[in-house]
């Protein structure tokens, strides 16, 4: 048993140095973005240190209070009540009904295999008697070859019996954490984006190691469970049988071992909490690195994201050394006491044996049948913890299961595609649920014509993606409202109303797929002449040259910034949405995309019913909006056309874009050391001249 135990720390230990050698495996990767990519999911589980198996150090229950105390939590241990585990107990067992069929005739093979190895000591003490005799004599006048042969074909159904639990259960479980997980990841895709952000790894850890936990916990550790119950009871059974006397000698062992699992268990379950929030910990300093890998290498961090992982990693190591200690005392004790009482059972039995009280047979047998209840007693201990462990990894699952999302997706009134309507944006206040206090939209009003199409336009951080976010209803605003056609988009079902609307993103995000798979995405009855059709208009000409064309295989980054959008457009095209909603869709491009990016845009906003707001920085493509709109402190300051604003003399639209377009001017400065207030003056007048000059160089390209 100690063994065993310090084999468990040395495992922990290994598999924590296993961990760090794969960080530093993917850090050293040759081709970051490769392996960024298209690796980071499957490294991140096997830093986790996967397996179907449950990780003593690596799974726990996160406490929360049981909302109705259930009838479960007056049989359950205390610990396991207290932490909602009754309720989640009850959970996890409505989760085998689906396989209650396979489940029930793996408890019947169950009880077949176990009663062939209860059976074991007595035959083996009869065998024994037999032996020993002067005139060995089998019952019913068998001879040895039958009984033998009886034996054979008892201990082979009892193998047979035994190989079709396991499968049984095995494939039950894995079908359980199958369903587990894909309700997981669908309720998981349903919360509000906030939600799933802030805690990416935790639902990760959620969709892998808990759902694998409570699959093990509903099928093997039952199973183990009840192999256990039927071991420890059966053989207390047989040893009464054979010697009262000798079966109360070991009962006495029995009341401090268990006191010792209960505080065992207590205990092992609080570092099972610690080490999951130090395993979640860990895992966020790997998804957020890998995640930037590209960033890591540029700057030669591996050392310093290695310190990180390094730092977690020993908390990690820690936890895991003091549950190592915790189970190796607790299993070398009763290992030890379990020792002794063998020892005290064949001292007394021995002299039970001389007395002619017992036979040598009996003694064996009850020897036997004490290791039986032994291993009994230790496996149930085991399955005590599992369960626990099965419990606190469900009320998590089932935590995320049972959220309703803050924006419910289905409820509401459906829009139709094809409705159109002013869209407005009234009183609109707006924080961000993370930062409570800091108003990003105060008193923010828009209106916007069927067809029409804004930009907005405003400082870094003004706030003009948040409106794109509250557009699409990542979140609600905490004041005022958004209305479509006279009603409250609230009204609407997220998802009808999500998809009336097109988006291009500041930074679009592909998917692994084809790149018609990827023009096509959410729009799986798309024909190919529609994605053809869509990637036209968008000035996706690149597809064409591409030896495979629209079935070129890509991954999340394997095209550049400039045919990215354009994909993006194209994406959102395809959806013939009547609102679209773009953000900084020329930010990074050289002259040559930026071109191609804004004659797509031109081609939709000639579509007369889209109406179209977009974020944008750049002159050329602001001047293609009917109307701009200035956002400072989170409100509009300033709205109207794009000549009406870069002709009057006072706009902070001009003000905005001299700003920005005063690079140049800077730098000069740089090499020009002034006093600042005089540099003030000089840039200030200097980028008005290059505004004006700038602005009517846009003006006449655009117009
Ligand atoms: N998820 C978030 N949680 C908390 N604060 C956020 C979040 N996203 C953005 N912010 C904050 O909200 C403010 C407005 O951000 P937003 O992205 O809307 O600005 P923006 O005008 O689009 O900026 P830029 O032009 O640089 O893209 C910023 O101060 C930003 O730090």
């Amino acid at each position: 048993m100690l063994g065993l135990h310090i084999f468990s720390t040395s495992r922990a230990v290994e598999l924590s140095h296993c961990r760090q050698v794969l960080f530093r495996a993917a850090w050293s990767s040759q081709n970051a973005a490769r392996f960024g990519g298209r690796h980071s999911g499957l490294l991140q589980r096997q830093l986790r240190g996967y397996s179907t198996q449950p990780q003593p150090t690596e799974m726990a229950e996160k406490a929360r209070p049981l909302p109705r105390p259930s009838i479960l939590s007056r049989f359950l241990p205390k610990t396991l009540a207290d932490s909602g585990g009754a309720s989640s107990f009850g959970k996890i067992m409505a989760l085998a009904k689906p396989e209650k069929k396979p489940l029930l005739i793996a408890v019947g093979l169950l009880l077949v295999s176990s009663a062939v190895s209860m059976s074991i000591p007595l035959t083996v003490g009869k065998l024994i008697d037999f032996f020993s005799s002067a005139n060995p004599q089998f019952p019913l006048d068998l001879s040895l070859w039958q009984v033998s042969s009886v034996l054979v074909v008892m201990f082979t159904a009892g193998a047979l019996a035994n190989t079709g639990r396991a499968l049984l259960m095995r494939m039950a479980g894995q079908r359980i954490v199958a369903r587990l997980r894909e309700r997981t990841y669908a309720a998981a895709l349903e919360q509000e984006v906030e939600y799933v952000e802030k805690g990416e790894g935790d639902v990760l850890s959620r969709l892998s190691v808990d759902t694998s936990i409570v699959g093990e916990s509903v099928t093997q550790n039952l199973s183990d469970g009840l192999r256990a119950v039927v071991m420890s009871s059966v053989g207390l059974g047989a040893m009464f049988y054979i010697s009262p006397q000798l079966t109360m000698l070991m009962l006495l062992i029995v009341p401090p071992v268990s006191l010792g699992a209960v505080f065992y268990g207590r205990y092992l379950k609080k570092l099972a909490n610690q080490t999951q929030e130090a395993v979640g910990e860990m895992t966020k300093v790997a998804t957020e690195s890998l995640g930037a890998l590209r960033t890591v290498q540029a700057y030669n961090a591996h050392q310093q994201e290695q310190e990180k992982f390094h730092e977690r990693i020993t908390g990690i190591l820690s936890l895991a050394r003091k549950e190592a200690v915790a189970s190796a005392i607790f299993f070398g004790s009763s290992g030890w006491s379990g020792n002794l009482t063998l020892l005290g059972l064949l001292g007394y039995g021995g002299t039970l044996v001389s007395q002619g009280q017992i036979s040598i047979g009996d003694l064996t047998s009850l020897l036997f049948y004490t290791v039986y209840v032994g291993n009994g007693l230790s496996l149930l201990t085991s399955f005590f913890s599992s369960i626990m462990r099965g419990v606190g990894a469900g009320t998590r699952i089932f935590e995320l299961l049972d959220r309703t999302p803050a924006v419910p997706p289905h409820t509401g009134v459906t829009v139709s595609p094809d409705r159109l309507g002013v869209l407005k944006f009234e009183n609109i206040k707006f924080e961000y649920p993370s930062r409570k206090g800091v108003d990003i939209l105060k008193n923010f009003n828009l209106e916007i014509g069927v067809g029409e199409s804004v930009a907005i336009v405003g400082k870094s951080g003004g706030g003009k993606s948040s409106i794109h976010s509250l557009l699409l209803r990542y979140y609600d605003p905490v004041e005022g409202k958004i209305t479509f056609d006279g009603q409250d988009i609230r009204e609407f079902s997220v998802d009808s109303w999500r998809s009336i609307i097109g988006v291009v993103p500041q930074d679009p995000v592909l998917f692994t797929g084809t790149i018609a798979s990827n023009i096509a995405y959410g729009n799986d009855s798309a024909t190919r002449e529609q994605i053809e059709k869509a990637a036209r208009e968008a000035n996706c000409e690149f597809v064409w040259g591409m030896p495979q064309g629209f079935d070129t295989p890509i991954g999340r980054l394997s095209l550049s910034g400039g045919q990215r959008q354009r994909l993006a457009i194209a994406r959102a095209l395809l959806k013939k949405p009547a609102l679209l909603a773009l953000d900084e869709a020329t930010s990074s491009l050289d002259a040559t995309s930026e071109h191609r990016v804004n004659d797509a845009i031109d081609k939709i906003l000639r579509k007369r019913h889209t109406t179209c707001l977009f974020v944008a920085h750049r002159l050329s493509t602001i001047a293609r909006a009917e109307r701009i709109v200035v956002l400072e402190d989170g409100r509009i300051v300033e709205t109207g056309t794009y000549h009406h604003l870069v002709t009057r003399p006072d706009s902070r639209f001009r003000a905005l874009m001299a700003a920005q377009l005063n690079a140049a001017t800077v730098e000069k400065v740089a090499y020009d050391p002034q006093p600042e207030e005089e540099q003030e003056q000089d840039t200030e007048s200097e980028s008005d001249t290059e505004t004006t000059e700038s602005t009517s160089e846009h003006v006449t390209r655009a117009r």
